[in-house]
């Protein structure tokens, strides 16, 4: 296990070594997750590229730290641990949350970013009302309260049959994550608006999206695509909001589609 202090917290990261003249693929967690649901990618990236996955502050193993956060308390850790890894130019994927933090990590530190893959996310996500109201539920309440409706939307129904043994595991990632950190970040999505800053995107960008998923659907995925110059945008079939987990194969297949012209002139180093 790796671990870093760093902006007064300790980290929880996963470096997998790939090969030198490729990119680092950077992979960024959503809400109430860790980074395990990129298990099923990164086993089939293994190799190909070299890859780096952590759990964001308030989430996994990594510490709480202050709350509530901004977006900027994220990006500030994400340019700690590219900084504490000699990382100097990434490919970063975002998955809901992770995907704003991509965008701010990009309106921030451009230079640190070779592309974009922005999974499941938006520009904006939810209203302001929405968020303060989760965050009034759960400081009611607890996960618990909410729980049965976030899984609606991170899962189709075909995941969530009671014969599926990963849908309950996954039921327990979310409310084992600690409380401070998920509302913490919650109003980090809260205040996040990078309408403006999609514009401004001049690396390549894949905007991937499960066709049924319920918190950032198609159709606001395909908004933020078409904000961003040249954006690519995919659809994966038969998955929710967390198609790294319903359908890794196919979420694969998608980022190698994008990634391998990009990678193509890459020579190795010396
Ligand atoms: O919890 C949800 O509704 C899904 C989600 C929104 C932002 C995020 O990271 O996950």
């Amino acid at each position: 296990m790796q671990f870093v202090q760093l902006n007064g917290v300790t980290l929880h990261y996963q470096v997998i070594g790939g090969p030198a003249q490729r990119p680092v693929i950077v992979f960024i967690n959503s809400l109430g997750t860790d980074f395990r649901i990129w298990r099923d990618v990164l086993v089939r990236l293994a190799g190909d590229y070299p890859l780096l996955t952590y759990d964001k502050r308030g989430h996994g193993l990594s510490d709480v730290g202050q709350t509530p956060y901004s977006i900027d308390d994220h990006v500030d850790d994400l340019i700690g641990l590219l900084e504490h890894l000699d990382v100097r130019q990434a490919v970063i994927c975002g998955l809901s949350v992770g995907g704003l933090i991509a965008q701010g990590l990009y309106a921030r530190r451009p230079d640190l970013v070779r592309a974009l893959i922005l999974c499941d996310t938006a520009h904006k996500i939810g209203t302001f009302e929405m968020w303060a109201s989760r965050i009034n539920a759960i400081n009611e309440s607890g996960l618990e309260g909410i729980v049965d409706g976030v899984m609606e939307r991170w899962f189709t129904p075909s995941f969530r049959e009671p014969d599926n043994p990963a849908f309950p595991g996954y039921r327990n990632m979310m409310l084992r994550q600690p409380v401070a950190g998920y509302t913490g970040t919650c109003a980090a999505i809260r205040d996040a608006d990078f309408t403006v800053a999609a514009t401004k995107i001049s690396v390549p960008t894949l905007c991937v999206v499960g066709d049924q998923d319920g918190a950032t659907p198609p159709d606001l995925v395909l908004s933020l695509a078409k904000l961003i110059p040249s954006a690519r945008y995919e659809v994966i079939k038969d998955a929710g909001h967390i198609p790294c987990v319903e359908q890794p194969e196919a979420l694969n297949a998608v980022i190698e589609a994008f990634l391998s012209p990009l990678v193509s002139g890459d020579q190795p180093h010396g």
